[in-house]
């Protein structure tokens, strides 16, 4: 199956924080009601290899070695959405790295405070998106299912 177009597919992930605070179900909702489907989703308690490897972009960083302990601290919810644009569209949704310079209206802009608690993870580009998708998920454990609002949400 291509990934573009209404295939286009992006990875998502609660963080601990977003878990801890019972943020799942209103995080989850704001996609859902957009018109995204929802393709894969797990609850995983994230190794320090798999979370290594997912922010190996960010391995000079200062806060890299705090950034994957938060990551490990607890149950992360790993998904994969999938809709047309739904990589540019999610992170507009999530809103800035920082959420201080997050608007109100956006994930970390209604939820959140500090850059190091900001609850939710998107990829941040389509090519981020499959490396991160094949990192967290089987090919198998997405799930290819007919879209009976499809025509209501697409011309
Ligand atoms: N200055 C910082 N101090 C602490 N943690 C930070 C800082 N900058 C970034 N982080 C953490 O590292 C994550 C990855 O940073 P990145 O620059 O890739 O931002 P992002 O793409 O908005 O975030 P994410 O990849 O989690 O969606 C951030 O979401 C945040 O949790």
């Amino acid at each position: 199956m291509s990934w573009t177009g209404i295939n286009e597919r992006t990875f998502l992930a609660i963080k601990p924080d977003g878990y801890q605070r019972r943020l799942l179900g209103e995080i989850i909702r704001r996609f859902e009601k957009k018109g995204f489907r929802l393709v894969a989703m797990k609850i995983v308690q994230a190794s320090e290899k798999l979370l290594k490897q997912h922010y190996i972009a960010l391995q000079d960083k200062p806060f890299y070695d705090r950034l994957v302990k938060y990551m490990g601290s607890g149950p992360v919810v790993a998904m994969v959405w999938q809709g047309l644009d739904v990589v540019k569209t999610a992170r507009l949704m999530i809103g800035e790295t920082n959420p201080a310079h997050s608007l109100p209206g956006t994930i970390r802009g209604d939820f959140c405070i500090d850059v190091g608690r900001n609850v939710i993870h998107g990829s941040d580009s389509r090519e981020s998106a499959e490396r991160e998708i094949a990192l967290w998920f089987q090919p198998d454990e997405l799930v290819y299912w007919q879209d009976s609002a499809e025509s209501w949400i697409y011309e």
